[in-house]
This record gives structure tokens, C-alpha cells and sequence, in this order.
């Protein structure tokens, strides 16, 4: 028997001392990804613990939000590649998981948030813009992944906060899975470059050939920075002009760090931003003084026993705020009316020109759901009709249905006019009833934080509040535009807004709101 014969054994067993390594490695492998499950598992698990059954208020912090879609994307395509049975296939064949573009998105929309309300990135990178609806720390690694899509966006002035950030967080933790430092510091130093920061981009290369003194590019760059610096000094110092003028300073290393926010296409941004921020309209005193509140009943029967509590908030364009005009029952069959049909909607995007560049580029002027609603829907939307008639004195016959809009966090609508313009002619010309000439705007919800409604150019600002609502005319008697309503939804930072719009029309007004020939009466 050739088995018996010891120079074959000893042969064989090289085999065997073979198959131990191989199985070992194969051990290894197969740890390490049975590992990342788990981890995977763990982190998607605490999740679930703290939304269950508090889903509204888990999902009304933006951070919580991103971080959810960046499980649900980025993560479980990381995760879908290594499993193995049919686990992976059954789950995207039966189950609805959000985009690639929802995750950018939602990184895109909390770092509005950033600026719209001045936020610093640490304030939101360690939890800290609500203590009601609370976030944890992210790691050094979800730093590095938010300034990785603004890098890609080619949004320097963002890529330079949250990977400064990165590298913050960096310094205090112990991971396996942090990302490595020299990526860091290379993002940080291309954009701060872009930037205009040349002497910061020289340190921070210098710092990356200190730990990897063999890296390549920042070998290059180092020279390229130099020269530059050089050549600065020699021409005399010469800022770009690109930025808005209020430019923001951070100090390292005795530089003076520039990151400034570039222009968009949006000329009121930083009026309409402002007036976000704000706690009230900016209007002064003696404006304040003509404005006064008042139980209306227009001698209407269904006003008599319940006059509406009616409130002006501001002079110019009037707009009038009507306290309690829809219950909290009757708000929730509005919005069990409303979700499946929202859920069917989609997000629209609009494409701007870019008063800078001259290019068109996306911009989500209006990110929100939205779904129509009839009077024959419910009762209850039946008899908020007749409520804005009796109030406002003016024909529902031909307005537009009811239009629920739902914001999530980040969600907004830039500013805009209710009214079509002269050269729109047939913007509203399927309703046959002419222009829009009035809107009531009824609030389905309170907002914890942002989700104001601003009026730009006379400072108005309305703050949300469940089941009141804001009426004004967009038209002067004579049919002509009011410029000055021009508004804006600003972006939800914290919670979730739900607005009804009625938009009512010029036609069967005609007895009830007298033209005027005075284009401006
Ligand atoms: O949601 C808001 O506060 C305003 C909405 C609005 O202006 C509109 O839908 O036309
Ligand atoms: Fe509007």
C-alpha cells in the first residue's frame, strides 16, 4: 500500500500543514466579515431602541435623520456585499430602501441648516441643537463621510468645517474604523486652498509628509503652495472677490483662516436667511402701533356664536393671523387623508441659473411633499372651506383644492410669489378663474425649531403654530401684483411641519372684492 510508506506520509503531510494555513486564513476572512455584521447589526439595533415608538421625535433631529438614511444606503450596500444567502436579495426585492441621492440630499439639507441658522459644525457634530429631540456624537468617521459629499459636490467652504471636524473628533477616539489622518488632512488641504488659504494648505501638507514622508502628491503640492505663497508676496496680496463680504475667520497657527460661503443664484438669501433666524417680523414701533386684534363675525351665521380671533401681524402686505380655526381631531383627519397620497409624491427639483457663472445648476427651492385634497374628501375639509369663506368675505366657488404640504427636517421653500406673474400667461389657466388672488395658509403642526413663514421684503415673519392660520391678498384690487408679498417657508432645523394651503381666485370675487382702477389699491 503506498499510505504506509513513511516518505509518502511525510510527503502528505506538507498537505496538511498547506490546508491548516489556507483554513486559517479563511477563518480569518470569514471573522472579520461575520464581524462587520455584527457591528453593522449593533448600530442599526441602538437605533431602532431609541426611535421605536418615538419615531416623530427621533426623526425631527436632522442629524438623527442622516444618519438613518446613511444606514438604510452607504452602509447596508456595504453590508448587502457580504451576505451571502438570500438574505440580501429578499430584503431589496420585497422592501422599499431609500436612494444613493437621498442620502447626499439629506447631507445637503443639513448643512443648510448649518448656515441658515448659523450652527457651528461641532454644535451638531456633538449632539447639541436640541435637547428635546436629542442626537448622539458622531464619530470621527461620519465627520469625514459629510465633508467627503460636500468635497464631491466641489463645496470647499463645507468640506473645510466638517473636515476640520473630522479631524477633532479624531483626536479623542480609539477606532479601528476611523478614518486615517492623511486623508483627512489632504481633503482639508486641497479645499482650504481653494479657498484662497494658501499658508494653511503649506501646514497642513507639511504635516501630511511628517507622518507619510513619502506621499506623493503632497510632495508636489508642498512646492506648488510655496511658489504660490511666494509669488503672493512678491504681487502684493490680492483677495478674491468671489465671496459674499462677511467672511469667516477661524486662527491657526497665527493664520488667519478665510472660509467663505460662495454666492448663489438667490439675491435675498441673506435677508430671507436673516429673517429666518428671527424671533418675530422686524417691524418698528410705530408700524407695530397701527397693528390690533379683534373677534371677527361679519355678520356671518356661522361667526356669530364662534367669531374668528383675528390677529393682524403685519401692515404691509396686511396679513392677518387667525388663532384656533382647525381642532386637533380634525387635523388628524386631514393628515390620514393626506400620508398615502404624500407617500406616492415625490420630491420635485428644480434647475436656477446661477447669476455668478451663468450655469444652471439644481437647486431644491422647494423641498417638500405635497398632495391635493377636496371639499368631497371629508366633512372636515368641507367645512374649512365654508370657515375661510365666512371670514374672508370671499367666493370658495373657484378656489383650488386644498394643498397639504408635509416639510421633514431640511425641508423648505425658498422665496416666491403665490400670483402668476404677467409673463406666466397660462400659469393657473386650467382653473378657468383667473389669478390667485388670496391665500389662506392653515397650520397642521407646531414646529420646535425653524419652519417660519417670512414675508422678505417688510420683515414679516410667522412662526407655525397647530391649527391657526395666516390669510393675505396677493392681488391689489386692480388685479396687479403685490410685490411685497413675496414669502418663503424657511427650513425645518427641528420637527416636522404640515401646512394646508387654500389658494383662492379673482373669479366670482366680483361683488364681494370691488376692482379698482388704481394700479396700486
Ligand atoms: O409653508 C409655508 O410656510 C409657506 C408655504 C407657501 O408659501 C406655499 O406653499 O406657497
Ligand atoms: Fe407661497
Amino acid at each position: 500500500e503506498s499510505f504506509t510508506s513513511t516518505t509518502h506520509l511525510t510527503h502528505l503531510f506538507n498537505t496538511e500543514v498547506e490546508l491548516s494555513k489556507q483554513l486559517q486564513s479563511y477563518l480569518k476572512v470569514e471573522y472579520e466579515r461575520l464581524d462587520r455584521i455584527e457591528k453593522f447589526l449593533d448600530v442599526i439595533k441602538d437605533e431602532i431602541r431609541q426611535a421605536q415608538g418615538k419615531e416623530e421625535i427621533y426623526f425631527g433631529n436632522p442629524v438623527n435623520a442622516h444618519l438613518f438614511i446613511k444606514h438604510l444606503t452607504v452602509d447596508w450596500y456595504g453590508i448587502e456585499e457580504i451576505v451571502f444567502d438570500d438574505t440580501s436579495k429578499t430584503m431589496a426585492d420585497n422592501y422599499l430602501f431609500p436612494s444613493y441621492e437621498d442620502y447626499t440630499g439629506s447631507a445637503v439639507a443639513l448643512m443648510r441648516l448649518q448656515d441658515t441658522y448659523k450652527l457651528n459644525t461641532s454644535e451638531v457634530a456633538n449632539g447639541e441643537i436640541s435637547t428635546n429631540y436629542k442626537s448622539r456624537k458622531l464619530s470621527a468617521l461620519e465627520c469625514y463621510d459629510l465633508g467627503r459629499i460636500a468635497y464631491t459636490n466641489g463645496d470647499y467652504y463645507h468640506t473645510l468645517m466638517w473636515m476640520q471636524e473630522a479631524l477633532d473628533h479624531l483626536d479623542k477616539e480609539i477606532n479601528n474604523t476611523s478614518p486615517s489622518r492623511v486623508d483627512i488632512l489632504d481633503h482639508l488641504a486641497f479645499s482650504t486652498s481653494q479657498q484662497g488659504n494658501h499658508e494653511h494648505a503649506l501646514v497642513l501638507t507639511k504635516e501630511i509628509l511628517r507622518i507619510a514622508p513619502d506621499h506623493v502628491r503632497a510632495g508636489s503640492n508642498k512646492i506648488y503652495y510655496e511658489d504660490l505663497i511666494q509669488k503672493k508676496i512678491l504681487n502684493g496680496n490680492s483677495d478674491s472677490s468671489d465671496f459674499k463680504s462677511t467672511p469667516t475667520i477661524k486662527k491657526m497657527d497665527n493664520i488667519n483662516i478665510k472660509n467663505q460661503r460662495p454666492r448663489d443664484y438667490l439675491d435675498e438669501r441673506e435677508k430671507y436667511e436673516q429673517l429666518c433666524r428671527q424671533n418675530g417680523s422686524s417691524i418698528n414701533t410705530k408700524r407695530q402701533a397701527k397693528l390690533f386684534c379683534r373677534y371677527r363675525h361679519n355678520n356671518h351665521p356661522y361667526l356669530i356664536l364662534r367669531p374668528a380671533k383675528e390677529e393682524q401681524l403685519l401692515d404691509e402686505p396686511v396679513i392677518y393671523l387667525y388663532h384656533d380655526t382647525v381642532r386637533d381631531n380634525d387635523i388628524q383627519v386631514i393628515k390620514d387623508i393626506a400620508l398615502p397620497r404624500l407617500q406616492r409624491a415625490v420630491l420635485r427639483r428644480a434647475v436656477v441659473q446661477n447669476p455668478k457663472t451663468a450655469q444652471l445648476e439644481p437647486a431644491e427651492y422647494r423641498v417638500s411633499k405635497s398632495a391635493w385634497l377636496r371639499n368631497e374628501d371629508s366633512p372636515v375639509i368641507a367645512r374649512l372651506s365654508r370657515l375661510i369663506e365666512a371670514v374672508t368675505n370671499l367666493s370658495m366657488a373657484t378656489a383650488e383644492d386644498l394643498q397639504i404640504a408635509n416639510y421633514g427636517v431640511g425641508g423648505h421653500y425658498e422665496p416666491h410669489f403665490d400670483f402668476a406673474r404677467k409673463t406666466e400667461k397660462d400659469a393657473f389657466s386650467s382653473f378657468g378663474a383667473g389669478n390667485r388672488m388670496a391665500t389662506w395658509l392653515t397650520y397642521l403642526s407646531d414646529v420646535e425649531k425653524g419652519g417660519a413663514t417670512v414675508f422678505i421684503p417688510t420683515g414679516g415673519h410667522v412662526k407655525p403654530e397647530k391649527g391657526s392660520a395666516v390669510f393675505w391678498y396677493n392681488l391689489y384690487a386692480s388685479g396687479e401684483g403685490d410685490y411685497n408679498t413675496r414669502h418663503a417657508a424657511c427650513p425645518v432645523l427641528i420637527g416636522n411641519k404640515w401646512v394646508g394651503n387654500k389658494w383662492i381666485h379673482e373669479r366670482g370675487q366680483e361683488f364681494r372684492r370691488r376692482c379698482s382702477l388704481d394700479p396700486m389699491a
